[in-house]
C-alpha cells in the first residue's frame, strides 16, 4: 500500500461518519471516502460550501493559497457568529421604530447573503438560534419574501422548471450538481400561504421549508433541492409587471398541467430514486388530485394536506388533555372548521379517522365521528344541499334534518354556526385574516367546554383568523390558543400569561421526511403519518398541557423531529414497507428496538450536522493539501 493510500485509509477511519465530497459529486454519509478539492484561492472563498471566511487557520491559508486574501485575525466559528449577530442586533436597534415588516425583510436579506457566501455558518447560526431566526427564514417573513421576490432576487437557489421545458426535464435534472438528493420541496406557487397565486415567486416557500429540513432534521444541505414548477400565473399584477421573473401567461390547466407535473416527477425519481418529494402550497384543486395521482407510486406527500392534518390532530388531542379529559374523550369534541380547502379537508379527514379508530374503527364509528364536525367555507355552512360538492367533503356535509333541527341551513354564517353548536374547538384554515371577528369570538364564549380551543392557523401573520390578544380578551383567560404564525404570549394581568402555541406543520414535515428517508419506505402510508401525529401529541408533558401548551416551543424542534422520524420508521417496519437505507437493510431495521431506532435517527441527524459544521475544517485541515497536490498532478 502506498503512503498516500495508507494516509487516506487512516484519515477515513479517523473521521468516520463525516461525509466527504469526491470530485464535484457529493457522496452518502456511509461511504467514508476522501475528498478531492479542485478549488483553491479565491475560488474557495467564493464557494459558499467551502468558504469559512475569517475562520480559515494559517495552515489552511497556506495550503489553500489563501494567504493575503483574508484579514490576518483568525476567528473561531463562535467569534464569527458573534460578530455577525452583533451587527444584526445593531440593525434591529437602529430600526426598532420602523415597521416590523421592514426590519424582518432587512434581516432576511442579511441572512440570505450569509447563505450565499458561507453555508456552514448560515446553518450553524440557524440551528443555534432557531427560535429567533425561523420567523425570518420561514413563516411569516418568507411570505413577504415571496411577495417581493422579483425585486429581491440576486442569486438563483434551487431549480426552475417551466412550461417551456416540456420534453426536456429528464435531461435538465442533470444540470443540478448534486449526485444525491434526499429531499425536494416543490411548489407551483399557486397558493402561497394565505397570499394567493404568487407564480414563480413561490420558490421562497420551498427554500424556507428546506432550511428547516437542515436545521431540524439534520438533512445535509447539499442534498436538498427546492423546485419551482412554473406553469404560469393568474395573478393580474404579476402578469402585468415587466419585472416579474416568471412566465407571463395564464396557468396551464387540465391535462396540459398534469403532463408537466408527471414529467417532473418521472425526471427527479429517475435521477434520484431515493428522493422524497414534498408538495407545498398547491391550490386545493390540484393538491388532492396530485396527492392521489402519485402517493402509491412515488415517495411523496403533501405538506398542507397531510403534514397539517397531523399537526392539528396532535393539537386537538392536546386540547382534550388540557380539559383534563382522557384522550378517549376526543370523539366527543364538537369542532367548527372555517375553511374547506386543501388544509381544512385534510384536517377533518384525519381528525375523523382518529376519532373513528378510538371508537372501534367500524363503519358506525366513522358515521358517528362525522357528526362532530361543522364545516364552513366562503359560502357558509356546508350541507347536503351544496351544489357541486367535492367528493372528499361529502361525508362532512351536514344532513338537512340535522341542520333544520338546529335552526341552521345551507350557507349559515360562521357566527350562526358557532352560536348554535357551542363547539369545543373553533378552527381556522381559511386564509382570511380577522375572520374570527369580535362577533364570532363572542359567540364562541358560549362553548360548553371547560377549556375551549381556538386554532387560528392561517398564515402569514396578517392572515391569522384572530390574534391571541383578541382571543384571550373576548373569550376568556381559560382558552387554549394556537396560531400558524408565531405570536408573543399575552400578559393577562395578575401574573397570568396567555400561552400562544404555534400550530404549524413545521413540527411534522421534517420528521416525516427524515423517517421516510431512513426507513427506505417506497411510499408514505397513512399509518406512517398517523404515527407521526400521535408521536407529536405524546411529546407534550402533562404539566405543559395543563398550562395551555399543546405544541412544544420551537427550541425543541430537533428533539421532536428525532422522535417523529423514529415513530415513522417504526410504523414503516411494522407495515413491512421499510426497505432500509444508509447501510441498514430491511432486516437490520427489523432487528432494532425502539431505543435503537432513536439512536439510528440521532446518528444520522448528527452525521449531517457534523458534516455541515466540521466538514470544511476536517477536509481542508487534515487531507486538503494531499488531495490538492493529487489534483495538481493530474
Ligand atoms: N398552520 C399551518 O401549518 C398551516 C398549514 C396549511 C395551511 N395553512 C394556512 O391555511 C390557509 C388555507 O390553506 P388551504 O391550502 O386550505 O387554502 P385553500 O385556498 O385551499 O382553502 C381556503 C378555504 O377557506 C375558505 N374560505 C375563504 N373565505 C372564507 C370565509 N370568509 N369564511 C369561511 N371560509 C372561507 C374557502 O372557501 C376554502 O375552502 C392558508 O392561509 C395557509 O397558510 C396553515
Ligand atoms: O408555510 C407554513 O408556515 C405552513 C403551511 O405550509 C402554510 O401553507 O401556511
Ligand atoms: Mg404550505
Amino acid at each position: 500500500m502506498s503512503n498516500f493510500s495508507r494516509q487516506v485509509r487512516l484519515s477515513s477511519t479517523l473521521i468516520r461518519g463525516i461525509q466527504y465530497r469526491i470530485s464535484r459529486s457529493f457522496t452518502t454519509i456511509e461511504c467514508h471516502r476522501p475528498t478531492i478539492l479542485h478549488k483553491k484561492g479565491v475560488d474557495i472563498l467564493h464557494n459558499p460550501w467551502f468558504n469559512k471566511g475569517t475562520a480559515f487557520s494559517m495552515t489552511e491559508r497556506d495550503r489553500l493559497e489563501l494567504r493575503g486574501l483574508l484579514p490576518p485575525n483568525i476567528m473561531t466559528d463562535e467569534q464569527q457568529i458573534e460578530r455577525f449577530m452583533t451587527e444584526l442586533k445593531k440593525l434591529e436597534m437602529n430600526a426598532r421604530d420602523g415597521p416590523s415588516d421592514t426590519i424582518s425583510l432587512a434581516k432576511w436579506r442579511i441572512l440570505n447573503r450569509l447563505h450565499d457566501r458561507n453555508e456552514t455558518m448560515y446553518y450553524k447560526l440557524l440551528m443555534a438560534n432557531i427560535k429567533e431566526y425561523a420567523p425570518i427564514v420561514y413563516t411569516p417573513t418568507v411570505g413577504l419574501v415571496c411577495q417581493k421576490y422579483s425585486g429581491l432576487f440576486r442569486r438563483p437557489r434551487g431549480m426552475y422548471f417551466s412550461a417551456l421545458d416540456r420534453g426536456e426535464m429528464m435531461s435538465m435534472v442533470y444540470n443540478w450538481p448534486a449526485e444525491q438528493v434526499d429531499m425536494i420541496v416543490v411548489t407551483d406557487g399557486s397558493r402561497i400561504m394565505g397570499l394567493g397565486d404568487l407564480g414563480v415567486q413561490g420558490i421562497g416557500i420551498a427554500i424556507g421549508k428546506l432550511d428547516l429540513y437542515v436545521a431540524a432534521a439534520g438533512i445535509n444541505p447539499q442534498r436538498v433541492l427546492p423546485i419551482m414548477i412554473d406553469v404560469g400565473t393568474n395573478n393580474e399584477n404579476l402578469l402585468e409587471n415587466p419585472l416579474y421573473l416568471g412566465l407571463q401567461e395564464r396557468r396551464l390547466e387540465g391535462e396540459e398541467y398534469l403532463s408537466i407535473i408527471d414529467e417532473l416527477m418521472e425526471a427527479v425519481f429517475n435521477r434520484w430514486p431515493h428522493v422524497i418529494v414534498q408538495f407545498e402550497d398547491f391550490q386545493s384543486k390540484w393538491a388532492s388530485t396530485l396527492l392521489h395521482r402519485y402517493r402509491n407510486t412515488y415517495r411523496m406527500f403533501n405538506d398542507d394536506v397531510q403534514g397539517t392534518a397531523g399537526v392539528v390532530v396532535a393539537g386537538l388531542l392536546g386540547a382534550v388533555r388540557a380539559q383534563e379529559k382522557m384522550m378517549i374523550d376526543f370523539p366527543k369534541q364538537n369542532i367548527v372548521v372555517a375553511g374547506a380547502g386543501s388544509a381544512g379537508v385534510g384536517v377533518v379527514k384525519a381528525a375523523r379517522r382518529t376519532m373513528a379508530r378510538m371508537l372501534g374503527d367500524s363503519k358506525a364509528a366513522y358515521d358517528s365521528a362525522r357528526s362532530q364536525f361543522w364545516v364552513v367555507d366562503v359560502d357558509g355552512l356546508i350541507t347536503e344541499e351544496r351544489a357541486g360538492i367535492d367528493n372528499e367533503l361529502k361525508p362532512f356535509a351536514r344532513k338537512i334534518n340535522e341542520t333544520k333541527r338546529r335552526g341552521l341551513r345551507e350557507g349559515a354564517t360562521l357566527v350562526e354556526v358557532v352560536q348554535e353548536v357551542k363547539p369545543d374547538v373553533l378552527l381556522g384554515l381559511s386564509g382570511v385574516g380577522g375572520l374570527f371577528s369580535k362577533e364570532v369570538l363572542e359567540a364562541f364564549r358560549g362553548s360548553t367546554s371547560t377549556r375551549p380551543a381556538i386554532f387560528a392557523l392561517s398564515n402569514p401573520t396578517m392572515n391569522a383568523e384572530c390574534t391571541p390578544e383578541e382571543a384571550f380578551s373576548v373569550v376568556g383567560k381559560h382558552i387554549i390558543f394556537a396560531s400558524g404564525s408565531p405570536f408573543q404570549n399575552v400578559d393577562l394581568g395578575s401574573g397570568d400569561i396567555g400561552y400562544c402555541n404555534q400550530g404549524n406543520n413545521m413540527y411534522l414535515f421534517p420528521g416525516i421526511g427524515l423517517g421516510t428517508l431512513l426507513s427506505g419506505a417506497r411510499v408514505i402510508s397513512d399509518g406512517m403519518l398517523q404515527a407521526a401525529a400521535e408521536c407529536l401529541a405524546e411529546c407534550m408533558k402533562e404539566d405543559e398541557v395543563v398550562n395551555g401548551m399543546i405544541y412544544p416551543p420551537i427550541s425543541r424542534i430537533r428533539e421532536i423531529t428525532k422522535s417523529v422520524a423514529a415513530a415513522v420508521i417504526s410504523e414503516a417496519i411494522e407495515e413491512d414497507l421499510a426497505e432500509g437505507y444508509r447501510g441498514m437493510n430491511s432486516r437490520d431495521l427489523q432487528r432494532l428496538n425502539k431505543e435503537e431506532i432513536l439512536v439510528h435517527v440521532e446518528n444520522n441527524m448528527s452525521h449531517a450536522k457534523d458534516a455541515l459544521i466540521k466538514r470544511p475544517q476536517l477536509e481542508i485541515n487534515k487531507i486538503g493539501i494531499r488531495f490538492l497536490g493529487e489534483c495538481k498532478r493530474r
